[in-house]
């Protein structure tokens, strides 16, 4: 699905300059999970902008189903919006939006009527067990429940790839093996692709693979026997 190769990226900040990807690569499978792995400054979030066509600012090549992937900003935006989704650590939702408002967001962006963004919005708040939240601001609800509002609003344009930034590093354990668990199973039902960015081991655990990054290289890559997708 997504492909990358010999991906290298540099900050250069006065006289300093920081090579923060050396040179990485990797074949990302339709409908699996992925989860980016490292210490502090290892390149995560720089390998995770990349691929969620943020930065334009890097040398090397990316494909999504086979087709390379410009560089020109207005052209990554497009395809963003019609194959991406993005999960954050701190949820960003939008304050002043009920439930249904900051799910539906995205959609307004897409060429669907009002009834058609409204089955989405209800089908997705079905799936993520929210449906009695729809009117509730962001805050008059737990960190878990927002995390599941991101995680509708990320899944409701039914994006081909989902980058996730650490989405489980504000919640306990419980909540966090809940939030992971509806991601997988979403995943799973829709065939939605993974890369999430994370320190978070009882995320790693429940990916179907893991990459493992040190000081701007991929060192490692660990297949996920047990989470493998069946077929
Ligand atoms: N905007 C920037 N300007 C200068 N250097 C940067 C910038 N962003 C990242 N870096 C440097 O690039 C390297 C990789 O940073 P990156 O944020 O990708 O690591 P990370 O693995 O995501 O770290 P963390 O887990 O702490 O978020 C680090 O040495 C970092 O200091």
């Amino acid at each position: 699905m997504l492909r990358f190769e010999n991906i290298r990226k540099s900050y250069t900040t006065g006289d300093v300059t920081v090579d923060a990807l050396k040179g990485v690569a990797a074949h990302i499978h339709a409908g699996e999970t992925v989860s980016l792995c490292g210490p502090s400054g290892s390149g995560k979030s720089t390998l995770l902008n990349i691929c969620g066509l943020l930065d334009e600012r890097y040398q090397g090549e990316i494909w999504i189903n086979d087709r390379p992937i410009p560089k020109q900003k207005s052209a990554l935006t497009q395809i963003r919006r019609e194959k991406l989704g993005f999960i954050f650590q701190r949820y960003n939702l939008i304050p002043v939006m009920s439930v249904f408002e900051n799910i539906e967001y995205p959609l307004l962006m897409l060429n669907l009527n009002k009834q058609q963004r409204m089955d989405r919005v209800v089908e997705i708040v079905h799936k993520v067990g929210l449906k009695d939240h729809i009117s509730k601001r962001p805050d008059q609800l737990s960190g878990g429940q927002q995390q599941r509002v991101a995680i509708a609003r990320a899944l409701v344009k039914k994006p081909e790839l989902v980058i996730a930034d650490e989405p489980t590093a504000n919640l306990d354990t419980p909540t966090a093996n809940m939030v992971m668990d509806l991601m997988r199973d979403l995943g799973n039902d829709m065939g939605t692709t993974f890369i999430i960015a994370t320190h978070d081991h009882r995320m790693t655990d429940r990916c179907h693979r893991v990459l493992n990054l040190a000081d701007g290289h991929i060192t490692e890559q660990l297949q996920q026997a047990d989470n493998r997708r069946a077929g």
